[in-house]
Formats: C-alpha cells, structure tokens, sequence
C-alpha cells in the first residue's frame, strides 16, 4: 500500500509533542537530563546518531517503499490501458463481422427473395402455357434468369419420349453441352434421380460427361410420375464441390419438381383432348375437334377474298358393304378411305370423320371448279387403288356433295347443309360423283361431273 512522504513533519510534530509532554509532566527533568545528554561531551553524540540514522533509514525504506507501489500502481494502469485498448480493438473487428455478416444476410437475403419472385412469375407463366411446346420455352426461359451464372443444357423429351434433345443452353461451355441424349446414355434419366460428379477425372460414372473435358457436373431430373419430360445439365470445366451450394440444389429441385408437374398436367391435358378430339378408328379429327375450325376458314376467306370448299363424303352402299364382308372389314375400309383422303390433299386441308361412313374435307383458298376437280380426282383414287388394296374386299366409290364460302353461304351451318344437300344429290343421281351446289336464285342443284 502507498505511504505517504508528508507523514515525516507529523512524525516529527508527535515526537515534539512527546518531549513536551514529558517535560511538563516531570518538571524538565528528563529534559534536562537529556540536555546534560544531548551537551554531554561524546558519550552522548552516537546514540544521536544512530537514532538519527536509524530514522533516516526507515525514511529511505519508506520512501523505497512509496517509489514501489507507484511503479506497481503505473503498471497495473498500464496493463489496465492495454487490456481496454485490446478489448475496444476486439469490439471493432467483431463489429466488422456483425456488419459484414449482416450485409451478406440482407444480400443472400435479396437474392432469395429475388428468385422466390421469378420462380412465383414462372409457376404464372407455366400456368398460362397453351402447349407442351410453349411450356418447354417457358422452362428454359426461367432456368436461364434463375441460373444465369452456370453453363447450362436444358433437354427435353421427343413425342415418343425415346430422344432427348437440347431445346436451350447458356454460359461459357455453352457449345460443349450435349444435343440429344437418350435412356441408356443418360444417368438420371434411367435412375430417375440428380447425378453429381465433380471427381475432374475422365472416370464419372457418366459416359456422356466423360467424353467431354467436364470436371464437374450436376444433373437434374424434371420427372412426374415416371415421366421424364427433360434434364437439366449444369456443368463446369474447372473441379467444382459442390458445383451448386445447398441453398441453389434446393431450389433447383424444386424448380424442377413444379416444371415436372406442369409438364404431367398438359401431357394428360393434351392425351385428354387428342382422344376426345381425334376419330379412334382413323385417327382423323371428329366433329368434336373440328371446332371452330370451319368458321375460323370462312372468316379468313371473306377476310382475303378468297373461296373455301367444303366437302360432304360419303361411302356408298356401305351397309351392304358391312353386312358382305363383316364390321371389321368395314372399319378396314374406313381406315383405308381415311389414309388416301389425308394423303391426297394439301397439308392446310382438313380432313374430318364427320360421322359413321361421312367424311368432310375443307379446303381452304380453293374455287368451287377446283375443288369439283379434286374431289373427282379423289374419287378415281379410291375407286381405283381400293381394288388393289387388302384393306378393301371390293372397289369402294365414294358421292360427294360440294358448296363454298362466302359465294354460297358465310355461316357454317348453312354451308354444311347446302353441302349436305348437294351429297344427297349425288347420292339420287347414282351415286359415285361430284355434286356440286349451284350458286344460282333458283338454288338448283345440278350434277357437276359424270360418272367415269
Ligand atoms: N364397319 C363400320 N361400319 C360403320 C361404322 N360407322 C357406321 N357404319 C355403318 O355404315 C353404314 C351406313 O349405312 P347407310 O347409312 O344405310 O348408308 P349406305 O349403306 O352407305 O348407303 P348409301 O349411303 O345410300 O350409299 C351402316 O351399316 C353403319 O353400321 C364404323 O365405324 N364401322
């Protein structure tokens, strides 16, 4: 503990008081002894000093003693300095950290909300999708704006899901991606399941990978149900691991799970509407899926100026023709009148099983005397090559009745039925022919070409 220098003159001041009091209370007789001491001759003058020394030496030893506690002191407020200075400098850099680590948060942050957006707008995209086609644009679309920093293949099914081909790519390796796969050279596509590689050796488990100078890869089904519509191929020239963070891999899975969702959905929509629009015998379109497709025709003819003919077909004798040969003959027949009508005429005509034995066919941008003379040369056709065909038992000759639009009626119906009415002409002028509507007041209905 510090002690203090001023104590000397109290020391000095008690030791006066002392003498003093001593000499009151004993009448100056110790005083004057002590004088008698003090001016004795030498025998008195060692005792003072030794007195006098040894004070001086506990002054010194006191004086030491003070000097001590002050370094002592200085170094414990030194040490006490250090150790603030330590610990302000540990508050900064933890500071810097807090601040740092908030602002990657807030970034990484943004950046999710930033995907959470697109993927949200790509779910409304894929939603709205009218067609398989339009669905595989949109995919590749939104992988492009959620992975932009990635060289990246998107690969899509065939109608037979037999070929896989690329139907987008980006980044920096963007021509090295594959251009069409299949099952047996694809991983994922025959496990069902992502494929990560980033061994930078030529020794993936991948065959496709190792024909490249891939070093790392990541692949990702987009799948429903054992359907997989398409691979997504994220790969990298330089060892990567991992190729996609944690945080990427999830939501690209899930990416890839919502797209493999949309895809089943149209898929089962488009088999949905193939099968209810599409005649199953011969695979032509049924009235249902003629739709409004004749008005949309006569609405472009009037809008061009143009004529577009419509067909009433009809087989004849076609009972007589079941009741000889048998109900599957007939649909034999039925399907081989279907081929020679599809693969006779334009790939902008329709052609429709309107009902039972009844075909339409429309042709668009044709005049009334052309489409009499290719609805005789269609019925040579079928008359002649059935009797060489074995789908046919016995030559098969079709009546057609033929009306046009506008010149003879804008509305659907009315045209249907006037050619409808022309068939039944041909059918009571023998049969075997062309009939076409006359566009005349009188309305008369006259035979347009003879039998051959
Ligand atoms: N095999 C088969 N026959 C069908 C099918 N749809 C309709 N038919 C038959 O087609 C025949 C149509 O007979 P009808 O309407 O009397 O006409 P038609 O015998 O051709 O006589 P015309 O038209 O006057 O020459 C009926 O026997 C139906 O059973 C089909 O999908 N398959």
């Amino acid at each position: 503990m510090k002690k203090n220098r001023d104590d000397l003159p109290l020391i000095l001041g008690l030791f006066s008081v002392l003498f003093i009091g001593i000499y009151v209370v004993d009448g100056g007789q110790l005083w004057i002894k002590m004088s008698e001491l003090v001016f004795a001759p030498l025998s008195a003058l060692p005792l003072a000093l030794g007195l006098t020394g040894l004070v001086l030496l506990w002054y010194v030893v006191e004086l030491w003693k003070d000097s001590q506690a002050a370094h002592e002191e200085l170094n414990d407020a030194l040490a006490k300095m250090q150790n603030e200075v330590e610990e302000r400098r540990l508050a900064e850099e933890h500071a810097h950290i807090l601040t740092a680590t908030k602002n990657e948060i807030i970034e990484s942050e943004l950046q999710r909300t930033k995907r959470l957006e697109q993927i949200r707008s790509m779910g409304d995209f894929l939603a709205g999708a009218s067609s398989l086609k339009e669905l595989r644009q949109i995919a590749v679309r939104s992988l492009n704006t959620i992975l932009p920093e990635y060289t990246v293949g998107v690969l899509f099914a065939d109608r037979e899901f037999k070929r896989w081909k690329l139907i987008g790519a980006w980044g920096e390796h963007k021509e090295s991606v594959h251009t069409e796969i299949d099952i047996e050279s694809c991983w994922v596509l025959r496990q069902g399941q992502a494929y990560k590689d980033c061994s930078s050796t030529q020794m993936m488990m991948c065959d496709q990978a190792n024909l490249t100078t891939i070093k790392s890869v990541a692949c990702y089904p987009i799948f429903c149900r054992d359907m997989q519509f398409g691979v997504l191929h994220i790969r990298s020239d330089k060892p990567q691991e991992p190729l996609l963070s944690t945080d990427d891999e999830k939501l690209i899975i899930g990416v890839c799970n919502t797209l493999g969702l949309h895809f089943y959905n149209a898929q089962l929509r488009a088999e949905l509407s193939m099968a209810s629009n599409r005649d199953a015998l011969t695979g032509l379109l049924n009235r249902r899926g003629l739709g409004n497709t004749l008005k949309r025709e006569i609405r472009s003819a009037v809008a061009q100026k143009y004529e577009v003919a419509v067909a009433m077909i009809d087989i004849d004798h076609f009972k007589q023709y079941n009741d000889t040969y048998g109900h599957p003959e007939g649909d034999k027949a039925l399907r081989f009148v279907a081929e020679v009508l599809t693969e006779n005429t334009r790939a902008r005509d329709v052609v429709v099983r309107y009902g039972g034995e009844e075909f339409m066919l429309i042709l668009p941008n044709t005049t009334k005397a052309e489409a009499e003379s290719k609805l005789n040369t269609l019925i040579k056709t079928v008359e002649s090559e059935s009797k060489n065909s074995p789908q046919c038992q016995r030559a098969i000759t079709l009546s057609v009745g033929v009306a046009c639009a506008p010149r003879d009626q804008r509305s659907e119906e009315a045209l249907v039925r006037l050619a409808d009415v022309a068939l039944y002409s041909a059918k009571k002028l023998g049969r075997n022919r062309v009939v076409a509507h006359k566009s005349e007041p009188q309305d008369k209905i006259i035979r347009s070409s003879a039998r051959t």
